[in-house]
């Protein structure tokens, strides 16, 4: 066991390996903001006209003051500008007309560039979680991920959502606010302003600890969601343990620090905001008290003290507000990080630049010095806290020390400790076209992870595969992958109908196409005493139907993809007789004519094999026929005998239950000669 990781000192340092969703090493605020600006690129026409639309609106707020101030002084006060009240009410009454308008239309394209972004990034983020091997899905939780895909986009989008673009169109005011005021009188306007330096010191250091504060926010709803998926998925298990109290224990404490985390980013916030609420008091303080001697001194005009302290307003109004965005702002910007994480991710399993293409083959497969490790990427344990509690809150924090300039937030790496654990060492194998390869031995004795291999789902650490005497890494992963269909003890059907389902396999195939597979399946006489035959439509997981059932319909899907090379986990044992019988003969119509790799459970399987590789931890203990290995006396045998001796009813020797599981399987035995071994 090695650790990796960062204890917190805001460096991120591991670059995306499949291992985890490690942290970007783009690191600054800048760079987050240009990439999140690529995601909004394709919508510029949007973007110019929500920018276009703002600068209108402005009109309102910059016009006014002066209005007011030609009112009170030149129409109220009665100065012969040649200004009159009806013009001033027509101008004011057009400018408020249009920002209605401009308000309208502003919210509304805003509105559709969020969710088209939503859209286009969630789209991105499918794709790229798509190309990712299964080294990565071995280290995520599904509702982890999910969470990003669906939390982390829609967070996200509030950096274009109206009240932040809003924001950004207040700072700009604020610019016109400071040459209005300056214009208007210098003097007060140095006065009035001086408070801002503190307020930009508090800003910068307290956003930094808000920024964190949302960090912790988005991992611990990640870790609500990756349980949460665990446990509803698992929900029997739950009720079957009477688990539901614990459940909901569990539950609370993290939703707890949830809410936690997000009062904290609130309370930093609040702080924030009132802070620039006493900055803006007190000028608006100093504006009356020097502004009003101004005034009584003769010095400056009523109107322009008022104009003066309207646009004082529109200064520390937008300050206000963003102070009081902050959050979401801040948010945002944690989600956007966490969305780069995982696209930085690298896939592991990756197709060559220059890949060949695979129209067909022949199934020849070639193992040589397979090894591979398995690395299993963990959160590092806790060793400041009584309960060492797994998903327990952010270690990280910003040092304390109060920045005297603006502080860097570039995101933190958590500490974490890789497992390895080696599954397979130094396996090498050849399985001639057409040959049918049973893998027997111990649980944990590596025959799951040998046939990942075979569809490129891991990549080996060491050794090569090659089929038909090329290494499999030279095709396009793709084509590869169409010759081969994978039928696993556990199949899943997703939600949709049953020809949904088993077209899955080819979706170009015709129905009849999809009847003959589902018919050489043993599946069509049960789909078509359901109502709807193949219409019927599936409960997520194809949860309505049987064990038999399913794996029938996964075979049918199997077969109607014609593969070449056919891995199976031959699970019967869950099946009563009647079942079994059925699925055993789809199995023998599936494995007809293609190299197929079967991690075998029934005998008669095992028997008729070409190949049988013994496998024990990780390595490949013995292989040969079933007669070659009987004859050798050793782990074959004995796993042979004891699965003999399950299978023996009361009374009955050994000897005799083998003869009878011999006859049963002569037939077939017969049909199938055993072709020579080659290791
Ligand atoms: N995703 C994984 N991450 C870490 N270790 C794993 C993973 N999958 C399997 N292993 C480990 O690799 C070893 C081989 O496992 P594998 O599933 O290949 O065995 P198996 O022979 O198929 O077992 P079984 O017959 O029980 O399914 C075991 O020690 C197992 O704990």
């Amino acid at each position: 066991m090695s650790t990796g990781g960062d204890s917190g000192t805001g460096k991120g340092t591991r670059t995306g390996t499949e291992t985890g969703t490690s942290t970007s090493t783009e690191s600054s605020k800048k760079k987050l903001i240009r990439r999140y600006l690529q995601f909004v690129k394709p919508y510029w026409h949007y973007l110019a006209a929500i920018v276009a639309l703002g600068m209108l609106q402005y009109v309102v707020p910059l016009s006014s003051p002066w209005l007011t101030k030609i009112l009170i002084d030149d129409v109220l006060g009665q100065s012969d500008s040649g200004w009159t009240l009806k013009k001033v009410v027509v101008i004011f009454a057009s400018i408020y007309a249009m920002s209605v308008v401009v308000s309208f239309f502003k919210s509304l394209l805003t509105a559709r560039l969020g969710s088209q972004m939503v859209a286009f990034v969630r789209r991105q983020v499918y794709e790229h979680i798509q190309k990712m091997s299964q080294r990565f899905y071995d280290n995520q939780q599904v509702g982890g991920l999910l969470s990003r895909v669906i939390h982390d986009v829609n967070g996200a989008q509030n950096l274009v959502g109206n009240t932040v673009i809003n924001v950004l169109f207040d700072l700009v005011m604020v610019i016109f606010a400071a040459f209005f005021l300056f214009s208007l009188n210098w003097h007060l306007a140095l006065l009035s302003l001086w408070l801002l330096p503190i307020y930009y010191l508090s800003f910068t250091n307290l956003n930094i600890r808000i920024r964190y504060a949302s960090r912790a926010v988005n991992r611990q709803m990640e870790r609500i969601s990756g349980v949460l998926v665990e446990r509803i998925s698992g929900m029997k298990v739950v009720q079957s343990f009477n688990g539901e109290h614990t459940e909901l224990e569990r539950f609370d404490k993290q939703t707890g620090r949830h809410i936690n985390h997000s009062l904290a980013a609130q309370l930093l916030s609040n702080l924030l905001g009132r802070i620039s609420e006493i900055v803006g008091h007190s000028g608006t303080l100093i504006t009356w008290a020097v502004g009003g001697a101004f005034v009584l001194n003769g010095e400056m005009s009523i109107g322009s003290l008022i104009a003066f302290q309207a646009f004082l307003g529109q200064m520390y109004g937008p300050i206000q507000r963003f102070a009081d965005v902050n959050v979401t702002v801040q948010n945002a910007m944690t989600n956007i990080e966490r969305i780069f994480e995982l696209l930085d991710v690298e896939p592991d399993v990756r197709n060559k630049d220059n890949a060949l293409p695979l129209k067909s083959c022949q199934g020849d497969i070639r193992f040589k010095n397979v090894s591979f490790t398995y690395e299993t990427e963990l959160p590092a344990p806790r060793t400041d806290t009584v309960h060492n509690d797994p998903d327990l809150v952010e270690l990280q924090k910003p040092d304390r020390s109060f920045y005297w300039y603006p502080p860097k937030t570039n995101p933190t790496v958590l500490p974490t400790t890789v497992e390895s654990r080696t599954a397979l060492e130094s396996i090498s194998f050849h399985a001639k076209p057409g040959q049918v390869v049973a893998l027997v031995g111990p649980s944990g004795a590596g025959k799951s992870t040998l046939i990942n291999f075979i569809p490129r789902f891991y990549d080996a650490d060491q050794g090569s595969l090659y089929l038909d005497g090329r290494d499999i890494k030279e095709y396009d992963l793709h084509d590869l992958r169409k010759q081969i269909a994978v039928v696993l003890q556990d199949n899943i059907l997703f939600s949709g109908t049953v020809y949904d389902n088993i077209v899955y396999g080819r979706p170009e195939a015709s129905m009849n196409e999809v009847i003959e597979a589902a018919k050489a399946a043993n599946a069509h006489d049960f789909i078509m005493k359901w109502e709807k035959g193949y219409s019927t439509v599936l409960g997520e997981r194809g949860l309505r139907l049987s064990g038999g059932q399913k794996q029938r319909l996964a075979i049918a899907r199997a077969l109607l993809k014609d593969p070449k090379i056919l891995i199976l986990d031959e699970a019967t044992s869950a099946l009563d007789a009647e079942s079994e019988a059925v699925v055993t003969e789809a199995l023998d119509n599936l494995m007809k004519n293609r190299t197929t790799f079967i991690i075998a459970h029934r005998l008669a399987t095992v028997v008729r094999a070409d190949i049988i590789l013994v496998m024990d931890n990780g390595h490949i203990a013995e292989h040969g026929t079933h007669e070659q290995l009987l004859q050798k006396g050793g782990l074959y045998r004995e796993l042979y005998e004891k699965q003999l001796k399950a299978m023996r009813p009361e009374g009955l020797e050994i000897a005799e239950v083998a003869a009878a599981s011999a006859t049963a399987t002569a037939a077939a035995a017969q049909a199938q000669q055993p072709a020579p071994v080659t290791v």
